[in-house]
């Protein structure tokens, strides 16, 4: 075994959460590209045979299933969306055992899902029909499963704390105090800083980039949306996995 039981440590934590912003970042400037495109998510408007839902549910059931397939959710940093997928058929690589073995089942993504299609994407896509449905749901997806893998990120983030201070944890956990343990690993500075430097990469990666001219004003994605979208959902996400994951920590 080549990996180290202690291969996560807050900061390494925190420095992925960072660069995961970047991916986040460039997948809400790909999806933006795009208008709502609403009929991807009406299920009254795809008739697939042996499929009951819409295309957006179509296409992503059938992408996890071959991801599946091909071994992505072997790392337990993967959180499908799509329930009864098939089995990994390819070779497993070792992945640590960091993560708590209770807490595997803990998955959000139904949540998560929701709150992108009901509440986020109207805060940053345009209104409007361009019929690419099938790109449309693509890029969602991708996206989706960024945001997915960030929140559940607090299956780490969690894990490092509790083994920093577990005798801070412990009387919690065993009062399955959720205020309590929420209390106890927010770290609000951290939080405020995400939002600031979120703000700050859409203004970078969504700029239009011209060969002469003084960079423009206007993004590809509105940069107050950005550091909204982490205040009010990613980041509450994220304590909700922590919480889930604390609450079982012991068990
Ligand atoms: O960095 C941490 O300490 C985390 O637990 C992650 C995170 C986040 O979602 O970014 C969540 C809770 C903390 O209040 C601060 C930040």
């Amino acid at each position: 075994d080549i990996m180290s039981e202690n291969e996560y440590t807050i900061e390494s934590v925190r420095a992925s959460l960072v660069r995961q912003e970047d991916t986040i970042v460039f997948g809400l400037i790909e999806r933006a590209r795009f208008p709502i495109n609403s009929p991807t998510y009406n299920q009254l408007n795809v008739s697939i045979p042996n499929f009951n839902g819409s295309l957006f549910d179509f296409i992503l059931n059938q992408t996890e299933a071959i991801q599946a397939k091909t071994g992505r959710y072997i790392n337990p940093e993967e959180n499908p969306y799509t329930e009864n997928l098939p089995p990994s058929v390819v070779p497993h690589y070792n992945f640590s055992k960091f993560l708590h073995p209770t807490t595997a089942v803990i998955n959000i993504n139904e949540r998560i899902k929701k709150a992108y299609l009901n509440e986020m994407l109207p805060l940053f896509v345009a209104s409007g029909d361009d019929g690419n449905y099938a790109q449309t749901a693509a890029s969602d997806l991708s996206l989706l499963q960024a945001i997915s893998r960030r929140i559940h990120y607090g299956k780490l983030a969690a894990e490092t704390k509790f083994r920093a201070s577990p005798r801070e944890y412990e009387p919690l956990i065993h009062a399955q105090d959720r205020e309590g343990l929420m209390k106890l690993f927010t770290v609000k500075s951290v939080e405020e800083i995400i939002q600031k430097r979120v703000r700050k990469k859409a203004m970078v990666f969504g700029q239009e980039v011209s060969h002469d001219s003084e960079v423009s004003r206007k993004y590809k994605v509105d940069p107050t949306i950005v550091s909204r979208l982490y205040q009010n959902w990613i980041i509450p996400l994220t304590k909700v996995v922590e919480v889930e994951y604390l609450l079982r920590r012991l068990d």
